[in-house]
């Protein structure tokens, strides 16, 4: 065992103007409070040891003094959201003379220092344990507001210097349902770990961390998915800690790791963590926090140290084993049999009024909680912080860290993982093709052999049309169901720093276009021919490469929609109107000659009509017609005719290939621009 050694006395500066609130205090845009609660908590004036009585101090652990690479320090760090400017503008409406923007105050002038070991940051749902971790962790989202100093070694950072030596596991564990642990960890690692690494190290990493965390039982069952089962809930959790782990971090930050766990995977997992935290399995030891909500008494005692929140004020901070001792000197002595967790949170947590209860014991006004919960701060031991506590080890830590593998890499690499998930769902695949087959078939025998007689010419145009709403549908709902969940995985990883955007988006466009291809090829191939077009090679592989470039264009288009609405929903709702609109303006319906002005813009934007003209202009051109059969009204003797009496003539064959490449092309880089820019 470790010894507990306090460290240096941290000075939290100005102290005594610190404004600790009632839950969820508001300011105004100008800095002021504006009370929203019944009632505000004036400062809370230290007691007890400390010298000077406009300083409080903060009790630390240290156990590791020698070992410890990594120390977090923030000092008068508040959180609040921005205020909502819809909401904000309606109010203004109502009441534009009295009206003060809101903002709600997640964390209020907290200050603190993580060093070595296993840090619990507790507290009752709402305290702020999850805003205190993104903070420290530059995850915010963006309608937050930060004021105050975080320094990581002793010098500030930000997200991209703070994912090169940390990791952090969210709450909710987003994983590849269809890969197998060993090949999410090989993934991981080949993503992650330094672009010097052999094959061999890089496989030996996976290992170790496999071993570290149990999971080499599991190495070759797959993740899952809510509809197929995989590995279980602890070993999903297990599983993420491990990605993060690959890369040995000195910092892991930790969302709620028990959630959803029985107590005794739970245990399981954090006797786990506590090893690591020691430095047991793995070369050295990795500060870990994690937030827990009310954990059993075994997994309590496992913490080296505590951070205790309340309304987004920390009420207690320094070694566990000295929080039940501050307590009792406040006066709250922890009962016999009492799971100490428990008490704790029921000591800042105490329960409701309930004006219908027969009784109401237990109840204390927030008066009264507020003076327990100074006089839980003032029993604290004194300490110290300073903002430069391990600035000595920074020039060691983030200088040469070593470069991660390089763009080209990640591309090859997320492509060999984006083609094993499609190979994994080779099922879809086999259903598209036998579906296209089917409905190439169909439409085939519908319009069979259609000849070159007169009555051909009413049939061509319909067949024709056909061809082209039947292409990309199939890729295009693919795309909008799936995306959303791809799009919230590849936000994960690349917050973890595991690759760049473009590379991300570079793999999938290529591994997408690849697998759907087959696709309109193998439409080509059976409808062509049963429709009896013009046996002609050149025209065949034209009227193919139309086929695959509407295609592209309708997964394209669905991708862009997906991207820029972000959820499954909203695409659904937008896709089939941009489709609809397509279909409108595709040029059989409305001829592109006769079209009224204002349409011109959406009917520019119509990936239909290019194809559609594209291949009426590819069969009429050098089409000869017979008249045999012709009882009334003129013989069309050519295809020509077609085409100047239908408008088609406005555009040529290139035209329409060069419209639709441009079209394939601005869709995936608005969809780019959304991956890349949309984080939320
Ligand atoms: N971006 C945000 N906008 C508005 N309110 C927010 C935002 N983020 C957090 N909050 C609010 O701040 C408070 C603290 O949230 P936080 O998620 O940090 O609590 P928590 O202690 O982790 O809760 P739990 O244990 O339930 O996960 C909550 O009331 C939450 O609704």
């Amino acid at each position: 065992m470790s010894a507990e050694v306090p460290l240096t006395t941290i000075i939290v500066d100005g102290m005594a103007n610190t404004r600790h609130s009632a839950p969820l205090t508001t300011v105004s845009e100008d800095g002021q409070s504006v009370n929203q609660t019944a009632i505000t908590y004036n400062p809370y004036k230290p007691r007890g040891s400390a010298s000077n009585p406009n300083e409080r101090s903060l009790s630390l652990l240290d156990p590791f003094s020698d070992r410890v690479s990594t120390i977090l320090v923030w000092q008068n760090l508040t959180v609040s959201t921005r205020p909502d400017k819809r909401k904000e503008f309606f109010q203004r409406l109502k009441s534009s003379k009295n009206f003060i923007p809101k903002r709600k105050t997640l964390l209020n002038d907290v200050s603190g220092a993580i060093t070595g070991g296993l840090w619990a940051v507790m507290g009752p749902s709402g305290s702020g344990k999850s805003t205190l971790l993104n903070t420290l962790a530059c995850r915010l989202d963006v309608n937050t507001v930060v004021k105050g100093e975080m320094r990581l070694n002793g010098c500030e950072y930000d997200n991209a210097e703070l994912k090169r030596i940390a990791g952090y596991v969210m709450q909710d564990d987003l994983l590849n349902g269809s890969l197998t642990v060993e090949e999410t960890l090989m993934y991981t690692a080949e993503l992650r770990l330094p672009r010097e690494f052999t094959k061999e190290q890089r496989r030996s990493r996976v290992e170790d961390v496999m071993v570290d965390l149990g999971l080499t039982h599991v190495r070759d069952v797959v993740v899952g998915t809510p509809l197929r089962k995989g590995i279980s809930g602890g070993e999903r959790k297990r599983l993420c800690v491990g990605m993060q782990l690959l890369n040995r971090p000195q910092l892991l930050f930790l969302d709620e790791p028990t959630s959803g766990l029985d107590s005794v995977t739970a245990l399981d997992l954090l006797r786990t963590f506590h090893a690591l935290a020691h430095g047991k399995s793995s070369e050295k030891a990795v500060t870990i926090v994690c937030s827990i909500h009310q954990p059993q008494a075994k997994i309590f005692n496992l913490f080296d140290s505590l951070i205790l929140l309340k309304n987004g004020n920390i009420i207690y901070q320094g070694p566990r084993k000295q929080a039940m001792e501050t307590f009792r000197a406040a006066g709250f002595p922890c009962p016999l049999y009492t799971n100490p967790a428990d008490h704790l949170l029921d000591v800042i947590t105490p329960s409701k009024y309930d004006p219908d209860a027969e009784s109401n014991e237990g109840y204390i006004s927030l008066e009264q909680q507020a003076i327990n919960d100074q006089a839980i701060i003032a029993a604290q031991a004194p300490v110290t912080i300073d903002l430069n506590m391990g600035a000595d080890k920074r020039v060691a830590q983030m200088s040469n860290l070593p470069k991660n593998p390089t763009w080209y890499k990640q591309v090859q690499i997320l492509l060999r993982r984006n083609f094993q998930e499609h190979l994994r769902a080779s099922k879809v695949i086999i259903t598209s093709l036998v579906q296209t087959v089917v409905i190439a078939v169909l439409i085939g025998t519908a319009f069979l052999q259609i000849g070159t007689t007169q009555k051909s010419t009413v049939r061509r145009q319909p067949v024709l049309f056909f061809c082209v709403v039947n292409q990309g549908v199939f890729g295009a709902l693919m795309v909008i169901n799936s995306f959303p969940m791809e799009r919230a995985l590849t936000l994960r990883e690349r917050a973890s720093g595991t690759y760049f955007a473009s590379a991300y988006f570079t793999a999938k466009i290529v591994a997408d276009t690849l697998i759907q291809i087959p696709v309109p090829i193998v439409f080509s191939c059976v409808a062509y021919f049963i429709i009896g077009l013009q046996p002609v090679a050149g025209k065949f592989f034209l009227f193919m490469l139309f086929m695959i470039l509407c295609s592209l264009s309708a997964t394209s288009l669905a991708l862009m929609i997906s991207a820029l609405c972000k959820t499954t929903d909203m695409s659904v709702t937008v896709l089939p109107m941009a489709l609809e609109v397509s279909r409108l303006f595709g040029g059989f319906f409305l001829s592109p000659a006769n079209l009224p002005k204002y349409f011109s813009w959406l009917d520019a934007l119509s990936y239909a009509k290019y194809t559609y003209v594209g291949i009426s202009l590819n069969e009429l051109t050098g089409l000869e017609l017979s008249c045999d059969g012709l009882t009334s009204g003129t013989c069309i003797k050519t295809g020509q005719q077609t085409i100047t009496s239908l408008g088609l003539d406005y555009i040529n064959i290139g035209g329409c290939i060069g419209a639709l490449l441009a079209f394939i092309l601005f869709c995936r880089l608005v969809a780019f621009l959304g991956v890349r820019f949309l984080k939320s």
